[in-house]
């Protein structure tokens, strides 16, 4: 593990905001360039800061999901080459290792080469390494603020579209996973869209799926939703076919990790088992993600690599998210678990993709080109 210190929160100096702090924030103390994140491991019990100060201690951050969702990975990519640069550690091998952290969300590799490449024309032009430090941490800035402007634009692309799918409000909204703040620059993704419905009156109830193994739902949504004063409900994700049946959702509103070129969609594990429900009950499914997800130069669904995560997150139950062994066990020991952590949802199945350019409804490659291509920022 590399170099971590841990800071508790004292007080909540944003209460009513749905998270108490900045998912992540770049300082510079005496001692030097620091990396603090809000440690999403864990909430909702505990809410601490991990303060990175080199590049493994962001790496090990990532792996163990104390940072992460696909937005706010590309930022920590981003101000993880600014800080290697800053502290002169080796920037070539702090992007190959932040860009290998974790391989779905395509965000991270995004940030990570934005930055990387930001700083080596800045040291060809100056030969300065101080001034291409700078010139990393402007880039990860930038993108730092073009994501929370892009959360913002998709919140108000996605309320028109729940308006127009889903007239008179009242609106019963299923989600998966968390797509707050906690995984963005700004109010997140998915539930930025829900938040806002909420702020208009227009959400009588938001469904949560608890999201396992690593109860994302449950730990973090359920937890920006009662910081955000939503009305919600808890349940298995086992749960949500019988609320389909009773026609108790009227949309479903998820998040996503990369999306290829055919439009199909790759995000947490049980997305794809919520889009075959929805496309059954004719409900609209709908995505939304920022265009910094979408990733042109992957065809297809099943060119994406899935993530394989440690057995131990099934067969045992652990708060915080911690090593195996260390948590309560769920299945006999030397059990073999499948856990892949997202699955892909075929275009056909998504009603509509949110973006901050806008809403692609068919899901197709050329809906989805021009969304992603046209720069309305
Ligand atoms: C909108 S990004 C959030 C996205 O990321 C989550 O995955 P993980 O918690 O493993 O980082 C999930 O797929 C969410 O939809």
């Amino acid at each position: 593990m590399g170099d971590q210190s841990v800071v508790s929160l004292a007080n909540d100096s944003q209460s009513g905001s749905p998270v108490p702090t900045p998912t992540l924030r770049w300082e510079e103390p005496p001692e030097g360039p620091v990396l603090i994140l809000l440690d999403q491991t864990r909430l909702p019990v505990e809410e601490v800061e991990l303060v990175c100060t080199d590049v493994q201690a962001l790496v090990d951050a990532i792996r163990t999901l104390a940072v992460r969702g696909a937005p706010v990975l590309g930022l920590a990519g981003a101000y993880g080459i600014a800080l290697a640069a800053a502290r002169g550690f080796d920037v070539a091998e702090a992007e190959r290792q932040l860009a290998s952290a974790r391989p779905t969300a395509v965000n991270l590799g995004y940030g990570v080469r934005r930055a990387a490449a930001a700083y080596r024309s800045a040291l060809d032009t100056t030969a300065d390494p101080q001034r291409a430090a700078q010139a990393a941490l402007a880039e990860a800035r930038a993108l730092h603020a073009e994501d929370a402007a892009a959360s913002e634009r998709m919140a108000s692309h996605g309320l028109a579209l729940l308006k127009k799918l889903v007239p008179g409000g009242g609106l019963r909204i299923l989600t998966h996973c968390n797509t707050g703040a906690l995984v963005s620059g700004g109010a997140g993704t998915a539930f930025a869209v829900a938040h806002a419905a909420h702020r208009e009156g227009l959400l009588r109830r938001l469904w949560v799926d608890e999201t396992r193994p690593l109860l994302q739902g449950a730990r973090l949504t359920a937890y920006e939703a009662a910081r955000a004063d939503m009305t919600y409900t808890l349940l298995a994700d086992n749960a949500a076919g019988s609320l389909f049946a009773d026609g108790a959702v009227d949309a479903v509103l998820i998040g996503a990790d990369r999306i290829a070129a055919d439009g199909s969609v790759a995000n947490k594990v049980g997305s794809y088992p919520l889009a075959v429900l929805a496309h059954h009950h004719n409900v609209p499914f709908v995505v939304v993600a920022p265009t910094t997800t979408v990733d042109l130069a992957t065809a297809d669904g099943a060119s994406i690599e899935v993530e394989q995560r440690p057995g131990h997150e099934v067969t045992e139950i652990a708060h915080p998210i911690a090593e195996a062994g260390s948590g309560i066990v769920l299945a006999p020991l030397g059990t073999q678990a499948y856990n892949p952590a997202f699955d892909i949802t075929p275009a056909p199945l998504v009603t509509a993709l949110v973006t901050e350019n806008g809403v692609a409804s068919p899901v197709t490659a050329a809906t989805l080109a021009a969304l992603a291509l046209s720069d309305t920022r």
